[in-house]
């Protein structure tokens, strides 16, 4: 990878790859485009929190000192927040929005737990910045995939339900084939699409304040979404306000992510402080390659329990347990970024109404997405990446690492805003139990053994998160 001057990867200059290489064999499946809105529906889940608790610990990262009211918002934002149920910020509510409402407007790169509040706090500072009375796009919010766009735009349709905001997605298959202009006051969208709506002239970029990079350092570091991302960045004015929020900022990228936005304000986390403590983690030994998909029946009783994700590396691989499963008599739900718009709107809807309890999928879906209920998340497939080795002499090679970041993102899944969750890695040889340890060595947080079969811990603790109000 090569980086340009603004320090976003961009392919290297004799590669016609828009993506990062594949893992062999099989394509996977990183973020992105689909199409269509629902208003997100609430779960009918009833589940244990005990956010209250977790509020008052000064160790907790949804501890805060302050009020909403202390933090500068005003009355019909106050009025959105404590409609959705929120009672004080969590800490990275109290510690970003101060710095991000002040004026003249500084960047923010802003890094919080998975499950902290993020949304909110850039949400809120959209919400603030914009002038109603001006029927133009003021704030561009982008995030990595279609279903995280969605549900972005749903906090800001509910958070905002007291203002006069209007809010149009730049995700495929929802504008108009025809729309010539959009006069809403926020954009929320994913990079390609966002570009080529800058491009087409039907998203005018003159009066953008505020550009938001959800997942920023995914944005900025994957080779297909960082140069669109740098488009759109290109098309803003100079004193547009830049907000880059991410649970992981890996030393590698965060040096781009400051270029990208020299000056800013920022919240980091220490390296052991960046998982989430509420998520208990396992690990299953199988036997071989195909003994995973014994070892995931064998758990189903436990992944309806409550509600869970299971990741796979592939597409392929995706579809072929879902329809395994589901030719053996078991419900289970698939979504990945070759599927319809259409059916991936519906999918993610169905999984977050709990229509549906076990939801099969790839990356598409491992940052960013709150579905409350979810107690489990399986690693069918560890998360790995390719890494480019260079030695003089010799012609570049790709090896395949364990992907840390994503690893964190995946499990953050379940965890949510204080709410206890478990994960369960599946690994079947010597190459994959060492790259499990990679993880766990990288995250400090242990990753205990279960036996095949014996599910009894994991069974309890599920049913003790899940119990019914
Ligand atoms: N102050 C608050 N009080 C109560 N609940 C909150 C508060 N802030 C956020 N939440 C809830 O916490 C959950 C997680 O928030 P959010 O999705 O913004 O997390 P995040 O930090 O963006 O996570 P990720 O890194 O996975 O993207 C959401 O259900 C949200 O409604």
């Amino acid at each position: 990878m090569e980086k340009d001057a603004e320090g976003f990867y961009t392919p290297a200059s004799d590669s016609k790859a828009e993506a990062p290489a594949p893992a062999p064999a099989e394509q996977e499946d990183t973020a992105d485009p689909g199409a269509g809105q629902t208003d997100l529906i609430k779960s009918t889940f009833d589940v244990t929190v005990t956010v209250g608790d977790q509020q008052l610990d000064p160790n907790s990262p949804l501890y805060s000192v302050k009020t909403f009211e202390e933090l500068g918002l005003n009355e019909d934002l106050l009025k959105g927040i404590y409609n959705m149920g929120f009672s004080k910020p969590s800490k990275i509510q109290e510690r970003a929005l101060p710095l991000l409402l002040k004026d003249p407007p500084q960047h923010m790169i802003g890094q919080s737990q998975s499950g902290t509040g993020k949304t909110a706090a850039f949400v809120l500072t959209m919400l603030t910045r914009i002038d109603y009375s001006k029927n133009e796009p003021q704030a561009i919010c982008l995030a990595p995939s279609r279903e995280l766009a969605r549900q972005i735009m749903s906090v800001v349709t509910t958070m905002g339900k007291f203002t006069k905001v209007v809010a149009e997605f730049a995700i495929p298959e929802q504008l108009p084939r025809d729309a010539t202009r959009v006069s809403a006051h926020i954009i929320v969208g994913t990079p390609g699409t966002a570009v080529s709506l800058i491009t087409r002239g039907v998203i005018k970029t003159s009066a953008v304040k505020i550009f938001v990079l959800d997942e920023a350092d995914t944005m900025v570091d994957k080779l297909a979404l960082g140069p669109q991302v740098l488009k759109v960045k290109r098309a803003l004015p100079t004193n547009c306000q830049l907000v880059l929020f991410s649970a992981t900022f890996s030393d590698q990228v965060r040096a781009h992510v400051n270029n990208l936005a020299p000056g800013a304000n920022k919240i980091e986390l220490k390296r052991n402080e960046i998982s989430v403590d509420t998520i208990t983690q396992f690990y299953l030994d199988c036997k071989n390659e195909d003994a995973k998909y014994d070892a995931l029946v064998g758990l189903y009783h436990l992944l309806t329990i409550g509600q869970s994700i299971i990741f796979c590396k592939a597409k392929k691989t995706a579809d072929k347990i879902a329809e395994r499963m589901t030719s053996e008599g078991h419900k289970v739900a698939s979504l990945h970024g070759s599927k319809e718009a259409t059916d991936r709107d519906s999918v993610i809807d169905r999984f977050r109404d709990g229509q549906d309890k076990v939801l099969i999928t790839t990356n598409v879906i491992a940052r960013g997405i709150d579905i409350p209920q979810v107690n489990m998340v399986v690693n069918y497939d560890l998360p790995m990446m390719s890494e480019r080795q260079q030695e003089p002499g010799v012609n570049d090679r790709l090896d395949l690492i364990p992907d840390v970041e994503t690893y964190i993102h995946r499990i953050g899944r379940t965890g949510r805003f204080g709410r206890k969750g478990i994960s369960v890695n599946f690994v079947h040889n010597q190459k994959t139990f060492q790259d499990m340890m990679t993880i766990q060595q990288a995250t400090g947080r242990a990753i205990t053994k279960v036996e095949t079969g014996d599910y009894d811990m994991m069974d309890e603790q599920l049913r003790a998160i899940l119990k019914k109000k």
